[in-house]
């Protein structure tokens, strides 16, 4: 589980919600980079998010780990880890994406920042979802005030989940962050249509793959990303 910004208490949450899913021989491993973002919430964090994201993944092939979840909406550098990667890889927007679209015929998808719909829009055209995806919305909490004590996040999620099932006149919702994951159930509880989380599809997608023996294919362009050098401080990654 790759947690892309670098925010410990949002890993820490990533892997309870992986690990509360997980089957019996699977072992989570909850990590973030060292170098990156607290939180991604643009596309300039989503740029300087994954070199780090690249970096746990070359990490993890050394370490000989059999699959990964990118645990962040934006799925940021999905194409480029599974050049690297031997097993597969999941974006949480992809899987969960794919979840909603086995158990409705429409969803919406609640997320954050406003200034990151487009980036849903975009992954949902991306992964074929342009019709499925009737909607987004955004709640306008920063990712890391999710989880303030004190805060509200939870009510206003939930709000805006029913709020938008109405208006896109959707049937399931997707979850448009990872640190939204600890509210699924409830939410899904309250408003009595699937809502789904992509840390945990993300985590039983990756279970399956493996399970059927599927690994990232080598052929074409997810091939290992032809050898060159890297200057600067790219120039400490070693390419598995
Ligand atoms: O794209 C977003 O708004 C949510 C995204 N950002 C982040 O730091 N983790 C996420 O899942």
């Amino acid at each position: 589980m790759i947690n892309p910004n670098t925010a410990r208490a949002m890993t820490e949450s990533i892997g309870r919600c992986a690990r509360a899913v997980a089957g019996p021989s699977t072992a989570i491993v909850a990590v973030s980079p060292s170098m990156g973002p607290e939180s991604i919430e643009s596309h300039y964090d989503e740029a300087l998010a994954v070199p780090g994201v690249l970096a746990e993944v070359a990490a993890g092939e050394r370490a000989g780990t059999d699959g990964y979840v990118i645990a962040c909406f934006g799925d940021p550098g999905l194409d480029a880890a599974r050049e690297l990667a031997a097993g597969p890889v999941v974006g949480i927007a992809q899987a969960a994406m794919h979840a909603a679209t086995l158990v409705g015929r429409g969803f919406s998808v609640v997320t954050t920042l406003s200034r990151t719909a487009g980036r849903a829009w975009d992954l949902a055209h991306r992964y074929g979802f342009a019709a499925a995806c009737r909607g987004v919305h955004a709640c306008d909490i920063p990712v890391l005030e999710l989880d303030r004590p004190d805060g509200d996040a939870r009510e206003v999620v939930t709000r805006l989940c029913a709020e938008a099932l109405d208006a896109d006149g959707s049937d399931a919702v997707v979850l448009g962050c990872a640190g939204m994951a600890p509210f699924c159930a409830e939410i899904s509880a309250r408003l009595g249509v699937p809502v789904v989380d992509g840390v945990t599809a993300a985590t039983k997608l990756v279970e399956s793959l493996i399970c059927l023996g599927l690994r990232t294919s080598a052929r074409g362009e997810y091939a290992p990303p032809p050898p060159k050098r890297y200057s600067g401080l790219l120039g400490d990654f070693t390419i598995p």
